[in-house]
């Protein structure tokens, strides 16, 4: 059974444009998907019908097997995971109780509650130090990290996550997407991520959704969007930016400590790529 599912579903706001245009997809436990997409194609409508922040005109979303008309938004909200680009800590509260707050509502003893939080700031790469800071004294990188602690504090199998790197340098941005990989292969959980950045779609996704105009263009692995764009669009859109993000990152490492340390010539590389492709 799909964790996720969406059946025939439909979604306009103003002049019944279609925002969400007939979507169907089966979302299963432990996929991590990336939703990818131009701005204004609907990524982010489709992330809040999962956890009811928007409701479709037409069709069915079902959460764990169940419509979602059929759950209490409350219980359905507090099963899924949902990390944003500006993350919103309380600000008054410290990052342990930031990551506690779910717990907190849900009435678990101060004990698990303290050896959650331990457990979950490490994973997320932060000492335990930080437990007692409050967010002001944080860097973004690492509120984003408390972020993701805090939707994994409750142990939901879905963690919903709409651009939830945007904000962050490339150096950070790089070492929260690694540890998100981490992340979800120990604990199996089932992503949803959204993006409008081509690398990091195909660098998480274990399968990735090309989404325009409120309807799946193209879904798949990294290799079939490249490598088998079915469409002029999704050729287009990845182009030769989809094609350098699948040259293998410790080849190319290995190629720029030798043309550093003279041992080849790039001249000589381009000759032989040359011999290939003419
Ligand atoms: N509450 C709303 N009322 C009216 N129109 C809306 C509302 N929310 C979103 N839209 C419109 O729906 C379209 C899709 O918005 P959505 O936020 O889903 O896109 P997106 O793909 O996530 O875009 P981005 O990458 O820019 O965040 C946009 O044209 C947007 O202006």
């Amino acid at each position: 059974m799909p964790i996720i599912e969406f059946i025939n579903v439909e979604k306009a706001y103003i002049n019944n444009d279609k925002i969400i245009n007939n979507l169907n997809l089966k979302i299963y436990k432990g996929e991590f998907v990336t939703v990818l997409g131009e701005s204004g194609c609907g990524k982010t409508t489709m992330l809040k019908m999962i956890n009811k922040l928007i409701s479709p005109n037409d069709g069915i979303v079902k959460v764990y097997g169940k419509d979602i008309k059929n759950w209490n938004t409350i219980d359905l909200r507090r099963s899924i995971g949902y990390v944003i680009q500006q993350i919103g800590l309380f600000p008054h509260m410290t990052v342990e109780k930031n990551i506690n707050y779910v717990l907190n509502l849900l009435k678990i003893k101060d004990e698990y509650k303290r050896k959650t939080a331990n457990e979950l700031i490490e994973l997320v790469g932060l000492d335990r130090s930080y437990l007692s800071r409050y967010p002001r004294e944080l860097s973004g990188g690492q509120r984003q990290r408390v972020g993701v602690a805090r939707a994994l504090a409750a142990d939901p199998d879905i963690i919903l996550m709409d651009e939830p790197f945007g904000a962050v340098d490339e150096i950070n941005r790089n070492s929260l997407q690694n540890e998100i990989i981490k992340i979800q292969k120990r604990l199996n959980k089932t992503i949803i991520f959204v993006t409008h950045d081509i690398n990091e779609a195909l660098k998480l996704g274990s399968r990735i959704i090309l989404l325009n105009k409120g309807k799946i263009e193209q879904m798949g692995t990294k290799e079939d969007l490249i490598y088998k764009p079915n469409s002029e669009f999704v050729r287009n859109f990845f182009g030769i930016k989809g094609f350098k993000s699948m040259l293998d990152e410790k080849i190319m490492i290995e190629l720029y400590e030798k043309v550093l340390n003279k041992h080849i010539d790039v001249e000589d590389v381009y000759d032989k790529i040359k011999e290939v492709t003419l």
